[in-house]
């Protein structure tokens, strides 16, 4: 049965902690083995004018900085003074070149001083994550080969056949916890971007920087560049990625099992989050790798979680008793990894509900994808969508194919969620025919990457389908002005609410692999994260404002749920016994102990 118990702490003691996390303990100091211009040049221990005297002096740094010592708040105002001045100078001019604008500044810092660039990022949260994540991080990779200044993360590629093993030692770091990995084959809603897709990990590793406080010096962002089917990269003279059209077959699968191999040849415990590859990589790599290695699909698996709750979420904002969710009819629109993992943990998550009658909540889910409604009668079907199909006597009155118009004015769906990758594909047409909907507050969830992939936009949502819906995109929207003092509130049902919280759980917990149920404890928390009163007022997800409180709370579940199956084995000092007799508070205080935190730490050379 599913549990919704109140996470571990109350929405009373929300600020209080996150007081804690800005009041981080005086740091240890930091054993560097380099020195002068050397440190300058690094961005993990530059400083800038930060270095204290007595450290100048220490590094061989006297004379290769301006005398002035500046604080780290005073160089934070200061940048954050030149980032508004940028907001400023750039008001008016198109979106696009005022985001890349964003962007740039925001990477300069990062690829100068990491610590300073966390810290405003950590602050910052909400106005920075659409910058260094969705939507603009669509917009950099799209044009990643005209950005490229400096490499961040690791690349290999096919020409590194037989290679990868003495590769993986060319990273400089001695300790690697978390890496996300992409080929780049399906970037956001944007396609194949080949090489250029670096750009996600890199944007997925801020974020579990910024929200699960993972350490910046145990990230690694990784491209495995296969080729490109993208023409037009192809005959980019600037394109900086291997010119050759994608591996296939087992030419492809030899090129992951070198890496997956070499990575957990260096450092066992390594997490890796397989990101944004295309539908038939995603599930095949899913499969051949979670029994053997510590690793998830955030497509497939995180953002499966965060759908439920907002599916959860609709059911309380109805105000029905969760056991109402098997009464829902559900529509998704978009038949790839996402949308699939979406209906798998749904009808899973319902089956448990129902006890477990799998055939009779299936018939309440449908799906459609570039070619409409999937039946039975379906030529060809896809094997990962065929448990899907429904037969034609159950879905009276619609064909093989019906257009998302026809599904939805006939059904009357409850949900409608869109996870197709195709822009404003709920037209005013479909919007309008969900206010016919079963349900007095109907759910409509675009969730598609980056903005102008939406399958429509918060402000038509609420205009056409009426005020009364629940909505979720996966790009942030403003919240919408709906008249007379009310406000339709936007939700982000976006992946970044549980992916952070699933590493780190997964790594404080020591388990080598990430189960089910450790997934399905990230997902129950973030639903039962809300109070009622929230969720009365169409609030599904916390702010991004608070991501640190939401993944410490999320981190204990999958810790928890990792304990309970035997396979937690520890972290560092903490080993599994100790795990086993925290209590859920202890746990969500001893995640939230173990969030790194940017401040400048001392600096010790040492040779
Ligand atoms: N909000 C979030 O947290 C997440 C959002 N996404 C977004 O979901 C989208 C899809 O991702 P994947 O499932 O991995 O891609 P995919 O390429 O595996 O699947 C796309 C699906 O959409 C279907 N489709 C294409 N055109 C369509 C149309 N005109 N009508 C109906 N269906 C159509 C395709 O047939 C396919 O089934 C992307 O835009 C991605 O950014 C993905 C993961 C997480
Ligand atoms: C959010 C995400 O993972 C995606 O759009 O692919
Ligand atoms: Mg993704």
């Amino acid at each position: 049965m599913w549990r919704l118990a109140r996470c571990a702490s109350s929405n009373l003691s929300r600020s209080l902690r996150r007081r804690c996390f800005y009041t981080a303990a005086i740091p240890g100091p930091c054993i560097v083995h380099k020195r002068g211009t050397d440190i300058l040049h690094d961005p993990w221990f530059n400083k800038d004018t930060g270095f204290p005297l007595t450290e100048r002096d220490r590094l061989g740094l006297r004379g290769l900085l301006p005398p002035r010592v500046i604080s780290f708040e005073h160089q934070y105002d200061r940048f954050m003074e030149s980032y508004r001045s940028l907001e400023k100078n750039t008001q008016g001019q198109p979106h696009g070149s005022v985001s890349l604008a964003k962007w740039r500044i925001l990477n300069r810092l990062h690829d100068r001083n990491e610590t300073l660039y966390y810290r405003v990022l950590i602050d910052n949260i909400k106005d920075f994550a659409p910058i260094i994540y969705t939507p603009t991080v669509g917009l950099v990779c799209q044009n990643y080969s005209g950005l490229f200044r400096r490499p961040r993360g690791m690349y290999f590629s096919a020409k590194d056949k037989g290679e990868m093993m003495s590769m993986i030692y060319n990273w400089p770091a001695h300790q690697v916890d978390m890496i996300v990995l992409t080929d780049g084959s399906r970037i956001l809603g944007l396609g194949d971007l080949g090489v250029q897709g670096i750009g996600i990990p890199i944007g997925k590793l801020d974020i579990y920087v910024a929200a699960a406080g993972i350490n910046p010096q145990r990230i690694l962002p990784v491209m495995l560049d296969v080729g490109t089917n993208n023409q037009k990269l192809l005959e980019d003279p600037l394109y900086l990625g291997l010119r050759q059209p994608r591996l296939e077959g087992e030419e492809y699968l030899s090129i992951v099992d070198e890496f997956m191999e070499a990575v957990h040849t260096r450092w066992p415990k390594a997490i890796v989050q397989f990101e944004d590859f295309q539908m038939k990589w995603a599930f095949e790599t899913l499969q051949r790798y979670r029994k053997r290695f510590c690793m998830f699909n955030d497509d497939i698996q995180g953002t499966a979680g965060v759908a439920l709750a907002g599916l959860l979420g609709t059911v309380r904002a109805q105000g029905q008793p969760l056991s109402d969710f098997v009464n829902q009819k559900i529509v998704v629109v978009g038949a790839g990894s996402a949308g699939l993992g979406v209906l798998n943990m749904a009808i899973e998550a319902l089956s448990r509900m129902s006890g477990n009658n799998e055939m009779a909540v299936k018939n309440k889910c449908y799906l459609l994808d570039k070619d409409g409604l999937i039946t039975k009668e379906r030529k060809n079907i896809d094997p990962a969508a065929a448990p899907f199909a429904k037969d034609l006597k159950d879905v009276e009155g619609l064909r093989e194919g019906a257009s998302p118009i026809e599904v939805v004015k006939k059904l009357k769906p409850h949900v409608l969620l869109g996870l197709s990758g195709v822009g404003g594909i709920f037209n005013e047409e479909v919007l309008k025919a969900m206010r016919e909907s079963d349900s007095t507050k109907p759910a409509i969830f675009a969730m598609s990457n980056p903005t102008m992939n939406a399958e429509c936009t918060a402000a038509d949502a609420f205009k056409y389908a009426g005020p009364n819906i629940v909505f979720g995109s996966g790009s942030p929207f403003e919240d919408v002005d709906l008249g007379n003092g009310k406000v339709g509130h936007v939700n982000q049902a976006n992946n970044m609410y549980l992916f952070p919280g699933i590493g780190l759980g997964t790594l404080l917990s020591g388990a080598h692999i990430i189960t089910d149920g450790m997934l399905q404890a990230a997902a129950e928390c973030l639903a039962s994260y809300m109070t009622d009163e929230e969720i009365q007022k169409g609030i599904l997800y916390p702010s991004i404002d608070s991501i640190r409180d939401i993944t410490a709370e999320v981190g204990a579940a999958v810790l928890r749920a990792a304990v309970e199956e035997d396979l937690a084995e520890g972290h560092g000092d903490v080993g599994p016994r100790e795990l086993k007799h925290m209590s859920k508070p202890e746990t969500v205080a001893y995640v939230s102990r173990n969030m790194w935190f940017p401040v400048y730490s001392p600096l010790v050379h040492e040779k």
